[in-house]
């Protein structure tokens, strides 16, 4: 049988919080406003791009009606430096050649609008990686609603397993009734133990091995 892992990417396979940071501050730049710390950034994202930039216009008081103009500002910034600071999560790349090789075939469902992802996943060598990609404005809904993920299973062809590093990504899980890895570098607010998963881990050396036993059942 066809086995399969979907694997959500910011906090999961790349710490792309420093140049979303970047970006969002541009952004406020442009509209006179302060920048945001990192710290605020990396709390505002998991729920996609239109929300981050929503939470950083609240932030600084900036009046919702020029919610569309600041996202494509926003955007536009993004594409212009998209990995410039992002850094791929240690052992990821090998990791995913040895699940490719033990024949899994592997996907992305992430909150990150599509258009960006591909850019990120094309820059850092690992699009070849991935049989498919699901990004936030793909479909009408985006996680923790389980439509994405259940996409990204029926476009792979396979069941499997879940990957990510949210609360965003335990619920959709859930929610899809797909066995979950929680990886615990991420931008996680919540305690581990008071997150639903199936297993954790801190090491992509120690997945092939909890994909196993998660896909054993
Ligand atoms: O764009 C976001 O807010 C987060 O994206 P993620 O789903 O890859 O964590
Ligand atoms: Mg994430």
């Amino acid at each position: 049988m066809t086995r399969a892992v979907v694997f959500d990417l910011d906090g999961t396979l790349i710490d792309s919080v420093p140049d979303l940071h970047v970006a969002v501050n541009r952004m406020l730049a442009d509209a006179g406003k302060s920048p945001l710390t990192l710290a605020e950034v990396m709390a505002f994202v998991g729920n996609g791009i239109p929300n981050l930039v929503k939470c950083a216009m609240e932030a600084r008081e900036i009046p919702m009606g020029d919610h569309g103009a600041m996202i494509a500002a926003m955007l536009g910034h993004y594409a212009r430096d998209p990995v410039t600071l992002t850094r791929i999560y240690d052992g990821v790349p090998e990791t995913l050649s040895t699940l490719r090789g033990e024949g899994y075939r592997l996907g992305v469902c992430t909150n990150k609008s599509y258009t960006p992802t591909l850019q990120i996943l094309t820059a850092l060598n690992l699009d070849s990686l991935f049989d498919v990609v699901i990004g936030g404005d793909s479909l009408p809904v985006r996680k923790p609603d389980p439509a994405p993920l259940h996409a990204s299973f029926r476009a792979l062809g396979a069941s499997g397993v879940f990957v990510g590093d949210s609360e965003v990504d335990a619920e959709t899980g859930q929610r899809a009734m797909v066995p979950f890895a929680l990886y615990t570098r991420g931008y996680r607010k919540t305690p581990v133990e008071a997150l639903p998963h199936d297993a954790v881990f801190d090491d992509f050396a120690q997945l092939p091995q909890i994909l196993q036993r998660l896909t054993a059942a």
